[in-house]
């Protein structure tokens, strides 16, 4: 059953085409990968599942519910550039996280120690808890992307939007970080959508592989015309071999 469905959706901005009837649904707990050259309008596509913006036309329901008019609590979000609360420590950015589903501005007495407590076991697996009490911007780069998908993740969204999450990171750290999203994901029904420029890491990861292209181009209009889903690989249990699929498809390659 879909858990996701996307309608006949369209973006425009402007005069300018963006994205052009997209169609799909996504079961709970898929794990979707996208992929397309710069500007096709990926992380606009993103967007609009987090219903930080609507569509021109068309709808996109979750659970078969009203389409949202507004980003909800039971959507995560993480960017390529770190999204935590800099006047927080590395340890408060964690509970905070732990309060946003319950509506809570924060916790006290038992519950705030419990948390406190939930938090450095998170900190200890993602090799952050000799910085709990640093703030943010005293980090590393990987070490504040560490946090903040630690923190989306906590918060336990029904569904994660993850926007180039590991894009920044050294390539020890990025494979960290993919068995560290790959446990999370076995332990939740959690449903992620997450755009990336590492086809190999979008197969890696990802139940399914969406490409997104512009089927149609006007040389003299170049605006004219926005992007869709031109493929949709299967990548369950490599299924694809994302090898296979570059001999198959080359123009993949280059992006
Ligand atoms: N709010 C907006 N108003 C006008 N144009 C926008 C807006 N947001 C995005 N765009 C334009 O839409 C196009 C698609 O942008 P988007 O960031 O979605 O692409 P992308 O595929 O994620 O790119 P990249 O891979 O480089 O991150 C770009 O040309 C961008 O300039």
């Amino acid at each position: 059953m879909s858990f996701v469905t996307v309608t006949d959706v369209w973006q425009r901005y402007g005069t300018r085409s963006i994205i052009e009837r997209v169609n799909l649904e996504v079961a709970e707990g898929e794990f979707v990968s996208i992929v397309g050259a710069s500007g096709c309008g990926k992380s606009t596509f993103l967007r609009l599942l987090l219903a930080d913006e609507t569509p021109t036309r068309g709808e996109i329901r979750i659970d078969g519910g009203k389409p949202a008019r507004e980003p909800g609590r039971e959507r995560g979000v993480v960017f390529q550039k770190y999204s935590v609360f800099p006047h927080m420590t590395v340890r408060d950015n964690i509970v905070a996280a732990e309060c946003f589903p319950t509506g809570l501005g924060r916790f006290f007495g038992v519950k705030r120690r419990a948390a406190r407590a939930r938090a450095d076991e998170t900190l200890e697996r993602i090799g952050l808890a000799h910085v709990a009490g640093n703030y943010p911007a005293t980090l590393s780069g990987g070490m504040q992307q560490r946090l903040a998908i630690a923190q989306a993740l906590t918060a336990r969204p029904r569904i994660l939007l993850l926007d180039e999450p590991f894009g920044a990171l050294d390539p020890g750290t990025r494979l960290a970080m993919h068995d560290f999203l790959t446990e999370l994901r076995s332990q939740t029904a959690m449903t992620v959508f997450m755009v990336t420029h590492d086809l190999s890491e979008g197969f890696k990861l990802g139940d399914r592989v969406l490409v997104f292209d512009k089927p149609r181009w006007d040389p003299h209009a170049p605006e004219a015309f926005g992007a869709t889903v031109t493929y949709d690989f299967d990548a369950r249990d490599d299924g694809v071999p994302y090898q296979h699929i570059l001999d198959r498809y080359p123009t993949l390659a280059a992006q």
